[in-house]
């Protein structure tokens, strides 16, 4: 055994300069070794820039991504995105986010890179370059539950060719202008119809209505008649209740249990399509025996049309396609025709002037004479009612696109896969766009009946993409607001009234309750 000297000991007790001087000597390399760690990282970034901007001169590396705070993994900006959507405040979100990075962003939206473009060449650029090409854009689809409840064969889903050739014969047979007015004494007929059973007229006294679920119940039943064919109560009933559920799975984590709101929709669906196979088989016998042209509704156009080798889609396929149309042509229609009323309720200025035109056209029309197309090109104010409401109250806040290939956009590069949006909801509020953008004034669109400066308004979409039912849902609109300025007054019940409806789902928003007037 050793034992130690007490020299040794003593060796291992340090005196307190020594400590002192000691701990000063590693301070001092510390510091000397983050100084030079320090040079070396700007020194290295310098020489980084150095190289890539020589790469880029010589073209052989891409420049940088656009600036932006992509936060936490999966989550990034999401919840901040959805607060300013409840809120109705997706301007002050867009102001920091160009306040912070310019123009041209990144963000992470519902875990997907997601590039915001500039306005007006941003959307210009989106709206050009769908499938043009080698750059090529292609639609995109944020949930996995919406594209588990959508059908791949669905026009939103289609590209390509497929695509062109779909919406090409739809447009034609179904939804251009000529097309929509031969459906014009249709949807008279239910708007009549609906005002007469749902709205008081002006002999009953201060008698409310809830505006939201009446409008529904017109354009659901508008959208059953034109494109299924179908006028039976009892289905339409089944239709609206089950479309409403699976329209709500939209919005929910694709958790298929008893009980999710997902597997409710899965389950909607399963009815829905059976429904629709039969009404689908139905109007195959009609069509093949003769009893019911093949334009005669939207149902009929598709079992009518056939691809380059002669062959039809199968049922399944049109019910996907039905299954569309039962809400992407109803739910749209009726928030803006809600908004609508309500911000004609709230300025009696453009209450009155619709009213004015309104009562033009009337009073050369016989007792019951039907509207015709020239009437409803004549409803000049009431366009740009409608125009000002979608300005404020757009369908959908931002459109999104997907980038095929990885492109180079004004000096940014744009990875393959990442999301691509133009937001309608930020140019609305812009002031070099719009004065005063925050009020309510139809008369902006005075100038050209399409004044707003080009892609600065673009409620109905643009490119490929664009939303086919835009005639339609004009038609739809116009037609019921005839009839209920000649049969009543209306004006917003004081308690439940709210000049700006806020919104309550995402991507698509509606009134909050339904507005009571
Ligand atoms: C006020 C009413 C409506 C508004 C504001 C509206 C708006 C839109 C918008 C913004 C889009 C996306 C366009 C894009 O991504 O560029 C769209 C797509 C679409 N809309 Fe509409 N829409 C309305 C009514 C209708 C109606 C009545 C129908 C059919 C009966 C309809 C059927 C569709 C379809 C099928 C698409 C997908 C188009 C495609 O993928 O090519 N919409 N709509």
């Amino acid at each position: 055994m050793q034992h130690s000297t007490p020299q040794t000991a003593s060796a291992m007790v340090m005196s307190p300069e020594l400590c002192g001087a000691a701990i000063i000597t590693a301070v001092y390399v510390l510091l000397m070794c983050m100084r030079f760690v320090w040079i070396d990282c700007v020194h290295y970034q310098k020489v980084a820039d150095m190289y890539e901007k020589d790469d880029q001169q010589r073209g052989r590396r891409p420049p940088p991504v656009p600036p932006g705070s992509l936060g936490l993994p999966y989550v990034g900006d999401t919840i901040t995105y959805l607060i300013a959507v409840q809120n109705s405040d997706l301007r002050s979100y867009f102001d920091k986010k160009v306040e912070s990075y310019g123009d041209i962003f990144k963000v992470s939206l519902f875990g997907r890179t997601t590039v915001f473009l500039d306005l007006i060449d941003g959307t210009d650029f989106l709206f050009r370059n769908e499938g043009q090409g080698e750059l090529s854009l292609l639609p995109s689809h944020w949930s996995r539950s919406i594209r588990a409840l959508m059908e791949s064969s669905s026009l939103p889903f289609t590209e390509g060719p497929i695509h062109k050739v779909l919406k090409n014969h739809w447009q034609r047979n179904f939804f251009d202008v000529s097309a929509v007015s031969r459906r014009v004494q249709t949807i008279e007929e239910l708007a009549v119809k609906h005002i007469r059973e749902h709205w008081p007229g002006q002999s009953v006294e201060m008698a409310s209505v809830l505006a939201h679920d009446a409008i529904s119940l017109y354009t659901f039943d508008v959208v059953c008649e034109l494109c299924l064919g179908v006028k039976d109560p009892a289905l339409v009933q089944k239709l609206r209740l089950d479309i409403q559920v699976y329209a709500e799975g939209f919005y929910c984590l694709p958790l298929r249990f008893p009980g999710s709101g997902f597997y409710r929709a899965c389950e909607a669906k399963k009815r829905l399509t059976r429904m629709l196979e039969l009404v689908i088989v139905q109007r195959r016998h009609e069509l093949l025996e003769g009893r019911a042209p093949p334009t005669h509704d939207f149902l009929c156009v598709l079992l009518s049309q056939r691809d380059e080798t002669g062959l039809s889609s199968t049922d399944q396929e049109i019910a996907a396609q039905m299954l569309l149309m039962l809400f992407a042509g109803q739910k749209p229609t009726a928030d803006t025709l809600t908004h609508m009323i309500e911000l004609v309720a709230a300025h009696p200025n453009a209450y009155a002037k619709l009213l004015q035109e309104h009562a033009e056209i009337a009073s050369v029309k016989k007792e019951a004479e039907l509207l015709s197309k020239d009437d409803l090109c004549s409803m000049r104010y009431s366009w740009r009612v409608l125009q000002e409401t979608l300005r404020l109250f757009p369908v959908s806040a931002n459109l999104f696109r997907e980038a095929a290939t990885a492109f180079q956009y004004k000096g940014f590069t744009i990875n393959k896969g990442w999301k691509v949006a133009a937001s309608a909801a930020r140019v609305r509020s812009e002031p070099e766009m719009f004065r005063d953008a925050d009020s309510f004034d139809p008369s902006r669109f005075e100038d050209t009946d399409g004044g707003a400066p080009p892609y600065s308004h673009f409620p109905f979409g643009g490119g490929l993409r664009m939303c086919p039912g835009d005639e339609l849902a004009k038609q739809v609109i116009f037609v019921f607001f005839h009839h209920l300025l000649k049969n009543a007054q209306w004006r917003p019940v004081e308690a439940e009234h709210k000049v700006a409806p806020s919104y309550t789902c995402v991507p698509s928003p509606s009134p909050a309750g339904s507005l009571f007037i």
